[in-house]
């Protein structure tokens, strides 16, 4: 039988770690009401079981997407990451099945940044330290290793959508703003790029990490770059817990070399806010820990609920994937009275040519078409009349390289 659209409240989500409930308003109101929401990550066992029947999964940045829980998701047309983050999906393996990977990749870039200038100006007054003394009825009044943040050198290590917005603040409070990037930028303001990472290190007081996971950026941050830091700088790093060597930063922290850090991301984070929390970086007085919350702010999380979700709706209403990280963007207005064809193939030459040759020999008239490819998927909407829509996916299925096809609508 022809997969065919489904009634929208078939339509299964299962929407993980507590997504902001925006979401939840926008698809009902789209008509998708069967929502499988919870508000923590699930370990593999149950997640395998819970996505079986999910057409749409929601995660954030706790849920590993991997090949085995894609191969327990038979039914699965999207996922949907509720953050910028998307290096918890393996995306070869999403990209290989037809599944589109949505995020957000804007909503929290200001969070970020505002937590990281406050974070830098209480490390620079030693507020942590001064504050647990005062919990403790102690009281540290000393202008000893205290200074302003104005006119000090931040050193902006990945200079994309939150690097760039927290030069545009930090120079704001008179801060000199340098940046290190694998590409070349365009500054803003008064910001300078610099090309060479330790030449960075040894300038700045300041040190700010930005980059995405990749094989590049894991562990880029160890012994030999904390040894090139200037001396008595401060670290933050609100990026990704795999950029940085936890146990060489202590090292230098310990030594003396570093004033203080705030890290927001580790390694190895807690499943859920009731499993311990173990880091060698616990009971520093000159660091900040925060759990992984640089993007946690009310503002942030309504609008990545409400951005992924429309992202979802256009997808199941029309097949739109724009801003998809992994797919072919297509976006081909609704067609009214006609029937949409989804074909989703490997890219490998001809397919296109099968598809109209098909449509053609069974004169079957293309109302509208859009294809986008990339290296290693193609994507073709195809509008057809109604009454042909069944014989023509019947058909078009059979070439081979298909991996998806289904009437939408
Ligand atoms: N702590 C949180 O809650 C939180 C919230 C949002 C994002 N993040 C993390 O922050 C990261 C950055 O977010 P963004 O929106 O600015 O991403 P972005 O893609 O806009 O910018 C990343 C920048 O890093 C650069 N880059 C990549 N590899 C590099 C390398 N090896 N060395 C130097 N520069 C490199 C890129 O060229 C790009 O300019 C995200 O990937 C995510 O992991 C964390
Ligand atoms: O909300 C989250 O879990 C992740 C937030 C952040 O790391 C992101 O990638 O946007």
């Amino acid at each position: 039988m022809p997969e065919i659209s489904l009634d929208k409240s078939k339509i299964r989500f299962l929407l993980l770690e507590g997504v902001h409930p925006s979401a939840v308003d926008i698809l009902k109101a789209s008509g998708y009401t069967n929502i499988d929401y919870v508000t923590t990550s699930l370990p593999p066992e149950e997640l395998k079981e819970r996505i079986a029947d999910a057409r749409f999964v929601g995660i954030r940045s706790r849920t590993q997407l991997t090949e085995e829980i894609f191969d327990a998701a038979k039914k699965l047309c999207a996922v949907g990451c509720f953050c910028i983050g998307t290096n918890q999906v393996e995306l070869p393996a999403a990209t290989r099945r037809g599944i589109p990977v949505f995020n957000a990749p804007y909503s929290n870039t200001r969070s970020v940044a505002e937590l990281v200038l406050a974070e830098a100006i209480l490390l620079l007054r030693g507020i942590p330290e001064k504050n647990a003394v005062a919990h403790e009825g102690g009281w540290q009044k000393t202008a000893a290793h205290s200074h302003e943040i104005r006119g000090k050198k931040l050193g902006i290590i990945g200079y994309g959508n939150i690097g760039s917005q927290l030069s545009i603040m930090a120079e704001a409070l008179g801060m000199e703003v340098h940046f290190y990037d694998v590409v070349t930028k365009l500054s803003m303001g008064n910001a300078t790029q610099v090309n060479d990472l330790n030449t960075l290190l040894g300038m700045c007081d300041i040190v700010s990490l930005h980059v995405p996971e990749t094989r590049d950026t894991q562990w880029m941050f160890d012994e030999a770059q904390f040894a090139a830091m200037k001396d008595n700088s401060i670290l933050i790093n609100a990026s990704r817990g795999s950029v940085v060597v936890i146990e060489a930063l202590a090292e230098y922290l310990k030594n003396g070399k570093l004033l203080g850090a705030a890290i927001d991301v580790f390694p190895e984070e807690p499943r859920g806010n009731d499993d311990e929390f173990i880091s060698p970086l616990r009971g520093m007085k000159n660091v900040i820990l925060t759990p992984h919350i640089g993007g946690s702010t009310q503002e942030a999380q309504e609008n990545i609920g409400r951005e992924v979700a429309e992202k979802f709706i256009m997808y199941s209403d029309i097949g739109t994937t724009l801003s998809s990280v992994n797919f072919p963007e297509v976006a081909l207005p609704a067609h009214p009275g006609k029937h949409r064809l989804l074909h989703i193939h490997q890219n490998i030459p001809g397919i296109l040519g099968q598809i109209n040759q098909i449509l053609s020999d069974n004169s079957i008239n293309i109302s509208g078409q859009y294809l986008q490819t990339n290296e290693s998927v193609g994507y073709v909407v195809i509008d057809v009349d109604a009454e042909h829509s069944e014989m023509a996916m019947q058909k078009i299925r059979q070439i081979e390289g298909t991996i998806r096809c289904r009437v939408l609508y």
